[in-house]
């Protein structure tokens, strides 16, 4: 890792009076210590996304059937949803991987699609562990492969994405669990319901993270496998593996980020190379994140997932990138420092 006063005093030495960036240096600093120099890059860059069904999507988890799931990997393979659109807008690559779909697979996929299913959607966290620990570690390698696979390409600024009609239940209780937060603070709406809905997660998920959490002092990896989805611990390996390889991590929303405790957790130090795109509206996303030590670039009430929020927070660090490579220092233009 850098030392961050080098970088500051990189920064203070550029032809702007000291700090008049605000917030920018603050991102500057933070992305040239995640890479370890002090000119990092933003391109090449990849949107590696994640699709996993989830078992207490039948115990009423969400507002929305689970052959969404289907539907929207299908729409990102035409090139049509939210993830290719601005993938498109922000000059970044994308790939999908099924790491865990209930339904039929594409038929006639685009290159970009990889087909990785560990298992059929997982068992439901309402009634059992939704995966075994060989599930887990499965998810976990083709996460840390695709990362390796991008970093073989030459990308040093890696984003994780996810389609998975449930898997905003894993995600409070992975949150409850490696968080620390109240189980009923960690449930959010999700894609969208009522009040009864909201009712309903609470429950399950009170009860599924009491269950696990017992284990989680002797058995972690048993624990956070019951309360976890595919595509969530694929996104855990994708972290790890990106991190070690020296890479940033940009992190998208609420089930980003409980891939995210699951990786600093299994793979400690990992959180270093993160920067948090975005808060979303989900209640538990900021004690995620507090425990992550991140602050959010933008608050901007999203809650889509799909990476959405890391690519609309891109632009700020190409921003942060061409002010530490292009701006001349203070002496190359003939002035002193004023402070
Ligand atoms: O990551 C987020 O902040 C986020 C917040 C709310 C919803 N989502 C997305 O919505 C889906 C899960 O919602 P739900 O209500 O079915 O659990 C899943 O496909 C996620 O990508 C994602
Ligand atoms: C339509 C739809 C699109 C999504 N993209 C990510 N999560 C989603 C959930 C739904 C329901």
């Amino acid at each position: 890792m850098m030392d961050e006063a080098r970088i500051w005093a990189h920064l203070d030495g550029l032809a702007k009076p000291r700090r008049s960036l605000g917030r920018l240096e603050r991102l500057a600093v933070d992305l040239a210590r995640s890479q370890g120099r002090l000119d990092p890059v933003t391109q090449p860059r990849r949107l590696v996304l994640f699709a996993g069904d989830h078992g207490c999507v039948v115990d009423g988890c969400s507002a929305w059937p689970q052959a969404v799931t289907g539907l929207m990997v299908a729409a990102i393979c035409a090139g049509r949803a939210t993830s290719n659109a601005l993938a498109a807008a922000q000059r970044c690559a994308l790939r999908l991987v099924d790491v865990g779909m209930a339904t039929p697979p594409p038929r006639a996929p685009p290159a970009f699609f990889r087909a990785a299913r560990v298992a059929s959607g997982t068992a439901s966290l309402a009634h059992g562990p939704a995966m075994d620990e060989s599930q887990f570690a499965a998810a976990w390698a083709i996460g840390a492969e695709e990362a390796e696979a991008a970093l073989g390409a030459g990308c040093r600024l890696l984003i994780a994405g996810e389609m998975g009609i449930g898997n905003t239940t894993p995600a409070a209780c992975l949150t409850a669990l490696l968080a620390g937060c109240d189980p009923e603070a960690a449930v959010g709406l999700g894609a969208g319901g009522d009040a009864a809905l909201l009712d309903r997660k609470r429950a399950i998920v009170s009860a599924a993270v009491a269950a696990a959490r017992p284990l989680l002092a002797t058995r972690p990896r048993a624990a956070i496998a019951a309360l976890a989805g595919f595509e969530i611990v694929a996104m855990a390996g994708f972290f790890a593996a990106g991190a070690a390889g020296g890479a940033t991590l940009l992190l998208d929303g609420y089930v980003a980020t409980a891939g995210a405790l699951i990786a600093e957790r299994c793979a400690p130090g990992t959180r270093a190379a993160f920067l948090a795109a975005h808060r979303s509206a989900e209640p538990g996303h900021g004690a995620a994140l507090a425990r992550l030590g991140l602050a959010p670039l933008l608050d901007w009430e999203m809650r889509l997932g799909e990476g959405s929020g890391a690519l609309v927070a891109l632009p700020l660090l190409d921003s942060a990138a061409a002010l530490l490579r292009d701006v001349a220092p203070l002496e190359a233009i003939g002035a002193g420092r004023a402070d």
